[in-house]
């Protein structure tokens, strides 16, 4: 399994992630969910990199050019609802992939929010078979969201390559996912990988709650 750390090497990603992390900038909602979004935009191009090409023909005014174009069928997932943002920007590039939303939220058993569970309640998918599966959240705690999201997927066939894309990911959900996907397709792409998970699984140093940074705070 290939894991891709955009943290090792300086890049304007580096200036996104600084300004989703500073508790003086990331309140801004707005500013918030744009550098996610630009953050999935460029992740499309470097993922746009590793994909198979064929040549087709095209007509221009003046004659006939040949353009390398994917070969693969891609199809977009996302968790909602902290996902959307991080999806849109995939999409601005791959403009014409399928879609797929996938609903799966922490349910807290106690205050505290020591303990929960995760719930699966909405998933609208197109085929996966034999496509390429983008798998898009910006958090990546446990990694438990993220395997439970790939299971339900799979009721919708059996995708050929799968690209996790993160933003933060915790060390221990890199290590879960490399036990729980496919070594031999399977690709993470993270903007920054943290070392630690607090008493709530929240990633240390992490950015918070994205999902509440995005779209404001739940009951
Ligand atoms: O790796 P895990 O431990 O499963 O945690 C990560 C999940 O937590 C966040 O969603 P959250 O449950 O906060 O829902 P929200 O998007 O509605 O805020 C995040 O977007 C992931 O889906
Ligand atoms: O750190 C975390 C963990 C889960 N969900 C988040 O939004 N942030
Ligand atoms: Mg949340």
């Amino acid at each position: 399994m290939q894991i891709i750390n955009f943290s090792e090497q300086n890049s304007l990603i580096s200036i996104y992630i600084r300004e989703i992390r500073d508790i003086t900038i990331q309140n801004d909602r707005l500013r918030f969910r744009r550098n996610i979004e630009r953050i999935g935009e460029i992740m499309a191009y470097e993922i746009s990199k590793q994909l198979a090409y064929k040549t087709i023909s095209v007509n221009t005014p003046l004659d006939v050019a040949d353009a390398n174009i994917p070969d693969e069928e891609i199809v977009i997932a996302t968790i909602l609802r902290a996902g959307l943002p991080f999806h849109h920007g995939m999409l601005n590039y791959f403009d014409g992939a399928e879609n797929a939303f996938v609903s799966a939220y922490r349910k807290y058993k106690e205050t505290g929010h020591q303990s929960f569970d995760i719930h699966i309640e909405y998933i609208a998918s197109p085929s996966i078979e034999g496509k390429t599966l983008i798998l898009t959240d910006p958090m990546l705690a446990t990694g438990s969201s993220m395997e439970l999201t790939y299971r339900a997927l799979l009721t919708k066939g059996n995708p050929s390559k799968i690209h996790i894309a993160t933003i933060i990911a915790s060390q221990q959900a890199i290590d879960y996912c490399k036990m729980h996907f496919p070594e031999d397709k399977t690709t993470i792409w993270a903007a920054a990988i943290d070392p630690g998970l607090n008493e709530s699984s929240y990633i240390v140093p992490g950015i918070g709650d994205a999902g509440d940074l995005a779209y404001g705070a739940k009951v």
